[in-house]
């Protein structure tokens, strides 16, 4: 018999970003902690509602995490507690922020005009995002390779055997703060028969192991454009996150895939980029050390857990 535990009756509402999708719990009290099995049978897509993760939306002073967001940024009043859909905590979701806030907003917990700007407790420290219409911009502070700027020079600093792609790959591994690892495929044929799954038996192998594991982006550049007097590069990806499964887009994972296709493109490479995930398009803008990310948030449906 499946027990959703403490989520049994609440009120939760799904939606998603470039159908990358989610379970809100409005929470503004924090009085609901559900546990990592009840996350995830909750998440389960045959055993539960189905969803990528589950993002509790709780006022940041009624959690430590959001006591330390609120110390780092004061008007941090909303937390975004977010968790894979294994029930696993992660330090950041990009597609998920812009969820949360586009709730915040549909349901009058938070005001926010066309072009305005709130800020968002996380694990990965305090997020500003802005509305510019009915598409959110989230500053995602800053980026680096956890390996130096060796890394950079020679484009990768691990090897990565994807199944269904011929021969090892080098990876490079970027944090956004949460750990990813971006490997070019040459074509669009090849990125279609890579197989991303968590199955032991057909899972990515990465020398060396990744310490804190990683999300895996698979990337091909599809070149530049000019817009709007601005040089665009384009790049498509599909991604295997972690702690969830393939899924059809991870907003961090598109800052990720960007950045290291700008790095293996060298000096003169754009800092804006499209980047095309089997669940839409995503816009990603580098300024230095820190990474803007622009896109869509949906609300689907209001559901309650049986029993
Ligand atoms: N889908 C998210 C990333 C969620 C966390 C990730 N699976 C991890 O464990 O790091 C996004 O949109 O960024």
């Amino acid at each position: 018999m499946t027990s959703f535990g403490v989520l049994t009756g609440r009120p939760l509402v799904t939606g998603h970003g470039t159908e990358n999708d989610f379970l809100l719990l409005p929470d503004p009290d924090g009085a609901v902690d559900p546990s990592a099995a009840e996350v995830a049978t909750a998440c389960d897509r045959h055993a539960g509602i189905g969803a990528d993760g589950l993002i509790r939306v709780v006022r940041s002073d009624a959690l430590p995490d959001g006591s330390a967001a609120l110390a780092a940024d004061p008007a941090a009043e909303w937390f975004m507690d977010y968790r894979n859909a294994d029930g696993s905590v992660a330090e950041m979701c990009g597609n998920g922020v812009r969820v949360f806030v586009h709730y915040l907003r549909e349901s009058g917990l938070a005001d926010l005009p066309d072009g305005g700007t709130i800020v968002v407790g996380t694990r990965g420290g305090p997020r500003r995002v802005t509305r510019v219409g009915e598409q959110y911009t989230v500053d995602m502070g800053t980026w680096w390779l956890p390996s130096g700027e060796g890394a950079a020079r020679d484009g990768h600093d691990v090897v990565v055997e994807i199944p269904g792609i011929d021969g090892p790959r080098g990876g490079l591994s970027l944090a956004v703060p949460n750990p990813h690892t971006v490997v070019a495929l040459p074509d669009e044929a090849a990125l279609a028969t890579a197989r991303l799954s968590h199955d032991p038996a057909d899972a990515p192998r990465y020398t060396p192991v990744p310490p804190d594991g990683t999300n895996l982006e698979l990337v091909v550049p599809l070149g530049e454009q000019v817009d709007g007097g601005h040089t665009v590069g384009a790049v498509r990806m599909r991604v295997l996150e972690r702690g969830v499964g393939e899924t059809r887009s991870c907003g961090t994972g598109t800052c990720a895939a960007a950045l290291a296709v700008r790095i293996w493109g060298g000096a003169g490479s754009p800092d804006t980029w499209r980047v095309l995930v089997p669940g839409g398009e995503v816009r990603v803008q580098v300024e230095g050390d820190r990474v803007h990310l622009t896109g869509p948030a949906e609300l689907t449906a209001d559901v309650t857990l049986r029993g």
